[in-house]
C-alpha cells in the first residue's frame, strides 16, 4: 500500500508528496499506514461553512465511526473523501492517493455506500451487483460467485431478478452495499448504512463489515445509531457545525468525559450529547399543555 502524508506534520504544509513520506502514529512508535487522511479540508456553501478545516487521520484496518447531529457536515465530508463533491480547499488522501488529483486511482481502492442511493433502477439486483463487479475490474468467475453469495447472505436471492425500481428502501440499501464491496475495497465508506434496515439484515451487515475489517478493509461510516457505533467502532470522531470536536477510542472519550466531571461509565450517547453541548432543556410544546 502507498503511504499518505504525515498527519502529524504541520497542517499548513501545502505541497506534500503523498508517496514518499513515512507514516508514524501519535507516539512515533510504529510505522502505520494511514488509509484516510484529510488536511485542512473545507467546504463552503455560500456563507455556510459545512466543513471547517477538518484534519482527520484514519489508520489502515480501523473501523471508524463518524458522528454528529443533523446538518453537522458528515455527508459533506464523506462526499469530499470519495470524490463526489469538490472541496473548497484542502486535501484528501485515500490509500495514499490524492482523491482530487488522481480520482480514478483513488476510486479503484474504495467502496462507497452514499446517503442517497442513485441506483440503476432498470437493472435487476443481480444485474446491478454484477455490473458493479465489471466496473471494478473483478475477474468474471469471481463476479459470478461473489454476486450469488452476496445475494444469498443479504437475503436478496429470491428478489434477485426483480428490477431495483421495485425494491424497498432496505433492499436497495443491501443491493448498494453488495455493489460497494464486490471488489473487496481497501477502504469502505458508508453513509448511514443502517438507516431503513431491519434487525435481521442489520445483524448480517454488521457481520459482513466485521469480516471485511478482519480481511484488512478500513471502514469509515457515519451513523446516528449510537449503540451500533459503540458496538462496532475501534475509533470515533464527532463533528459539530463543520468542526471536529472529539476524536478517539471510546475509552479515550470516556476518560475525557470523566476528566470533565462526567461519568467514567458514560455511554457513547452521553458522551455525544455532552460533546455537542446539549443540555437538559425543556422540550415541551406549549400548545400540548
Ligand atoms: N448542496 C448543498 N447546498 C447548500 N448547503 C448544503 C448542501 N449540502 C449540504 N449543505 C449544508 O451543509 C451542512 C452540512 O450538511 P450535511 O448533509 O453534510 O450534514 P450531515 O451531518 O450529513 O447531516 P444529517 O445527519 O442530517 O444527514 C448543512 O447545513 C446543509 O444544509
Amino acid at each position: 500500500m502507498m503511504t499518505s502524508p504525515d498527519p502529524n506534520a504541520s497542517a499548513t504544509t501545502s505541497s506534500i508528496d503523498p508517496y514518499s513520506q513515512s507514516m508514524q502514529n501519535q507516539n512515533n512508535t510504529t510505522n502505520t499506514p494511514y488509509a484516510i487522511v484529510t488536511r485542512n479540508l473545507v467546504r463552503q456553501f455560500d456563507q455556510k461553512w459545512a466543513v471547517n478545516n477538518l484534519n482527520l487521520s484514519v489508520r489502515a484496518g480501523e473501523f471508524f465511526g463518524f458522528l454528529g447531529p443533523n446538518g453537522a457536515g458528515k455527508s459533506t465530508t464523506i462526499k469530499m473523501m470519495v470524490g463526489l463533491l469538490r472541496p473548497s480547499s484542502g486535501n484528501v488522501w485515500v490509500g495514499g492517493v490524492d482523491v482530487w488529483q488522481d480520482p480514478l486511482r483513488a476510486r479503484a481502492l474504495m467502496g462507497v455506500l452514499p446517503e442517497y442511493l442513485n441506483l440503476y433502477e432498470r437493472l435487476s439486483g443481480r444485474e446491478f451487483i454484477t455490473f458493479s463487479g465489471h466496473m471494478y475490474g473483478v475477474a468474471e468467475k469471481d463476479i459470478l460467485t461473489r454476486t450469488e453469495e452476496l445475494l444469498q447472505v443479504l437475503d436478496l436471492i429470491n428478489d434477485a431478478d426483480k428490477l431495483i425500481v421495485d425494491y424497498s428502501v432496505g433492499m436497495r440499501k443491501k443491493a448498494a452495499l453488495a455493489a460497494a464491496i464486490i471488489h473487496r475495497p481497501q477502504v469502505l465508506f458508508l453513509d448511514e448504512p443502517f438507516e431503513g434496515i431491519d434487525p435481521v439484515s442489520s445483524r448480517v451487515i454488521r457481520d459482513i463489515l466485521h469480516d471485511l475489517t478482519r480481511s484488512g478493509t478500513t471502514i469509515f461510516f457515519s451513523s446516528h445509531i449510537m449503540e451500533v457505533v459503540e458496538r462496532l467502532c475501534t475509533r470515533v470522531g464527532i463533528i459539530n457545525q463543520g468542526v471536529l470536536v472529539a476524536e478517539g477510542t471510546l475509552q479515550d472519550l470516556r476518560e475525557r468525559a470523566s476528566g470533565d466531571g462526567g461519568d467514567k461509565d458514560a455511554t457513547l450517547e452521553d458522551i455525544f450529547l455532552n460533546v455537542i453541548g446539549v443540555r437538559n432543556e425543556n422540550h415541551n410544546l406549549s400548545w400540548l399543555d
